[in-house]
């Protein structure tokens, strides 16, 4: 090798360069961080959401059993930590903050930051892989209001875009198929071979499902429920690849809120223990394929509740990890960028998607996964100019 790097001509952007991005944005969830915190965190959620005061109740129940502290911070802590030393390994020179939309560190807080840091152009990466209104555009909604939060304080206003939606990305889908073969290996070897894979993920109303495209005709349950198949197909393949076993396997649900009057996406996890249990499948994997981290849905909903369901109906079940802070998530990420900022730079870049979808549009268009009450989504083709 010599001495001398290459010069490069001027004008010209390296593969490893984030341009026109100057940060990067870990936007996630929030959670509390004790039993004091998980009243006012649950109020922050559901502001203006019609929950029902049992459900709150429950489901605070369900984080005063874990001492009141959610481990989805811990998480992002770490998620922080494998994005950072991704980035320094691969020479991608870009900063990572961190701002959650209902717990601190807060969002606003956070873009406050940015600014003072002197950046501009942010490009964010949501902690929820898929399409819908829960999973992008409420996302898109908070980073508006916080956005105008600035404004109205006479702040610089940083130029914001989002990520595309990563579900099908081998660095997301990987990781998990190794959770899953090591599930398998761990149950008793007399049921392994027909063990049957429940793929779960956030129950939502229905007619959220129907509406959470774009434009793409999906079908009953919309982009939501057809961008989870793919990734259920996607894994149950590489198993069999990697097994020689076809493993049957489904699509469920979990995490149900809301009034019974509404109809969400069934059935429910626990439901279809049951179901399975009744058809004689000897064991389960339980694959948490709607989550990017081990949370308090995946911890008490299925660890606790479904576990708890499948003991009682004696039947051997594990549950899969998610991506966490797997290093080939970080990668993935990066590639993410690295994809943005040259298509915003007008070039052509490679998308990597695996199945039946391909990769999913850089921008949310107009109307995309709609609220029933219209607000301002930053980040989309119906950005307000701010
Ligand atoms: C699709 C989806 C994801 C996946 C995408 C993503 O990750 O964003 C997700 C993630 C999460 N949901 C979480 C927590 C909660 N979600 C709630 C309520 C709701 N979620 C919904 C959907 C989703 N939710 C919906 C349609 C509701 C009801 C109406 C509403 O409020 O819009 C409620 C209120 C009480 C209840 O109804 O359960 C809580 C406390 C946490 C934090 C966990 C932790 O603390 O470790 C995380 C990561
Ligand atoms: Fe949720």
């Amino acid at each position: 090798m010599s001495d001398a790097l290459p010069t490069e001509p001027s004008g010209f952007e390296p593969d490893s360069s984030p341009a026109p991005y100057d940060a990067l944005l870990l936007l996630s969830f929030g959670g509390p961080e004790g039993m004091d915190d998980v009243v006012p965190f649950l109020q922050n959620v559901t502001r203006g959401r019609g929950i029902p005061t049992e459900r709150l109740e429950e489901v605070g129940q369900h984080y005063y059993l874990f001492g009141g502290v959610s481990p989805i911070n811990e998480q992002n802590r770490a998620l922080l930590t494998a994005l950072r030393e991704d980035f320094a390994a691969h020479g991608l020179d870009l900063p990572v903050y961190w701002g959650n939309r209902n717990w601190a560190p807060y969002l606003t807080d956070t873009l406050r930051e940015l600014v003072r840091d002197g950046h501009q152009r942010v490009l964010v990466l949501a902690t929820s892989a898929y399409a819908s209104y829960s999973g992008c555009r409420q996302y898109r909604e908070n980073l508006a209001e916080s956005l105008a939060a600035l404004r109205e304080e006479g702040l610089p206003v940083p130029r914001v875009d989002k990520l595309r939606h990563y579900f099908n990305h081998p660095g997301f889908i990987e990781p998990v198929v190794d959770g899953v073969l090591a599930c398998l290996d761990d149950l008793p070897a007399e049921v392994r071979a027909s063990a049957h894979l429940a793929f779960t993920t956030h129950s939502i109303p229905t007619a959220a499902a129907d509406t959470s495209g774009p434009v793409e005709a999906h079908g009953d349950g919309g982009a939501y429920v057809a961008q989870h198949r793919d990734v259920a197909a996607l894994i149950s393949d590489a198993v069999r690849e990697r097994t020689g076993t076809q493993h049957p396997w489904s699509l469920v649900y979990q995490s149900r809120s809301g009034p019974p009057s509404v109809p969400w996406l069934e059935p429910d996890i626990c439901d279809h223990l049951e179901e399975l249990h009744g058809k004689g499948v000897p064991g389960v994997v339980m694959v948490p394929i709607g989550f990017v981290s081990d949370h308090m849905e995946v911890r008490y909903d299925l660890d606790t509740e479904a576990m708890a369901k499948a003991s009682e109906l004696n039947l051997p079940a594990r549950r899969s990890p998610t991506v966490g802070a797997d290093p080939r998530f970080a990668a993935a990420v990066r590639e993410l960028v690295l994809e943005r900022a040259a298509a915003e730079r007008g070039a052509a870049p490679a998308r990597c998607a695996l199945g039946a979808l391909g990769a999913s549009h850089d921008v949310c268009p107009v109307g995309c996964c709609p609220a029933r009450t219209p607000k301002p989504a930053a980040a989309g083709a119906d950005a307000p100019a701010l």
